[in-house]
């Protein structure tokens, strides 16, 4: 696959199970989060790879920050298994530093290019994975479990892992309805 087929035929796909990515193939993944743009190099977010065990501790933040806002057992019960939707999830959360000329904005940005790079990583070395968010991206029980403070964010819920069933070609919109080109 080249760089550019890369670009051009990436998507995500929901249906992800064993083996999710390990080694140096995991490196890279990291190492492309890495390689992101990154205005005045403040790195300006964190990662955790969450595999094994991983997946029943987030799991029990996911359930925990449920019950905080329903009753309901069947959210509950959807909250327990929304972990287990592949065997791998790295969450990318802001590290937001005070900077002159960052913005807190711009350091968002370059977290979502580090889970970007991920999925991309992870389709160029035949894995696959799904940017997912949802409300358990902002609910303060999943933030305290993950370790992350009040004032960040997370970017998302990277889920990673072998495809377990293809889906097929997405057509892409056309780029002319967002383009305008001066000249
Ligand atoms: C910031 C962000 C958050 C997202 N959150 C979700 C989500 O919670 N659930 C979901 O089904 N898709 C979510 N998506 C969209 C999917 O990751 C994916 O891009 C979409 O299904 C289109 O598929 P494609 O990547 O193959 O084009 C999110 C995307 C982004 C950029």
């Amino acid at each position: 696959m080249t760089a550019l087929e890369l670009l051009l035929k990436r998507f995500s796909n929901p249906n992800l199970t064993e083996p999710a990515p390990s080694g140096l193939v995991l490196e890279n993944i990291l190492d492309a989060a890495m390689a992101v743009p990154d205005h005045g190099a403040l790195a300006p977010f964190d990662i955790k790879v969450i595999r094994g065990d991983g997946l029943h501790r987030l799991t029990e933040s996911f359930v925990q920050a449920t019950r905080a806002t329903t009753q309901d057992t069947v959210k509950i019960e959807k909250a327990a298994k929304m972990a287990f939707r592949a065997p791998m999830i790295i969450v990318v959360s802001t590290r937001y530093q005070q900077h002159p000329k960052v913005p807190h904005h711009e350091q968002l940005i370059t977290a979502g290019c580090a889970l970007h790079a991920m999925q991309m990583a992870c389709v160029a070395q035949g894995y696959q994975g799904m940017w997912r968010t949802g409300d358990f991206a902002t609910y303060p029980e999943v933030k305290e479990a993950l370790g992350v403070k009040e004032c960040d964010q997370i970017a998302g819920f990277l889920y990673v892992g072998s495809s377990a069933r293809e889906i097929p070609e997405k057509r892409r919109k056309d780029f002319e309805q967002r383009v305008t080109i001066w000249e």
